[in-house]
């Protein structure tokens, strides 16, 4: 990664032995190594069986989780929120696991879709609910500050499982639930 990361230097024009990017091939390489970590991650390890059986059959809603990504066409950041919520079957996870895995699917190349779905599959996967709905918001930096340059256009998506599908009710209610969110995104 530091060869190509002076390559890079040295295709653009630079002299990578100038003082201040002497260290900014490794400074690259590790700083790709924590925004790219997700990929070596396991979810199942993450969650570290956190998951707790209980009499609660009502929607479960975790709002606005800030996350930050990298879309896979240009290697650029996107950053937003991720709102998450299931309709649990007798089966609960912990609290703080839910960003957990919005971190780790967020920490990879990424189009905002596929990420969100993952988060909605995984939760499937794991909880067994009876549905789960993901909704994503974000601003993406390839949009903004190169291409249409456009400042203001964010992204939803979102992906919907289960009783978040089928019934209106439901999916109502969770994104009654969300348009309370908090302020605008920005940078
Ligand atoms: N659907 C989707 N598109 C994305 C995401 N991130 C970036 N893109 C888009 O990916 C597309 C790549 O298009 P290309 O024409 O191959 O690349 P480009 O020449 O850099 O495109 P422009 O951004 O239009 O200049 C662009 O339209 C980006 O806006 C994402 O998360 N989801
Ligand atoms: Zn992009």
């Amino acid at each position: 990664m530091k060869n190509s990361v002076s390559t890079i230097l040295k295709a653009i024009g630079e002299d990578p032995n100038r003082e201040g990017l002497v260290n900014t091939p490794s400074r690259v390489a590790k700083s790709y190594d924590e925004l790219l970590s997700g990929y070596r991650v396991d979810p199942y390890k993450l969650i570290n069986g956190a998951l707790f059986e209980v009499e609660y059959d009502e929607m479960v809603i975790v709002r606005d989780i800030e996350f930050y990504s990298m879309c896979e066409h240009h290697m650029l950041p996107f950053i937003g929120r991720a709102h998450v919520a299931y309709l649990p079957d007798k089966k609960v996870i912990g609290l703080s696991k839910i960003p957990r895995i919005v971190d780790m699917f967020a920490r990879r190349l990424q189009v905002q879709e596929r990420m969100t779905q993952q988060v909605a599959q995984f939760l499937d996967e794991a909880l067994h609910p009876h549905g789960v709905a993901v909704v994503i918001e974000a601003l993406h930096l390839c949009s903004m500050m190169r291409g249409v340059k456009k400042h203001d256009s964010r992204m939803t998506t979102s992906a919907m499982l289960g009783y978040f599908r089928k019934n209106l009710a439901t999916r109502t209610e969770f994104l009654d639930n969300i348009s309370r969110s908090a302020e605008p995104l920005h940078f």
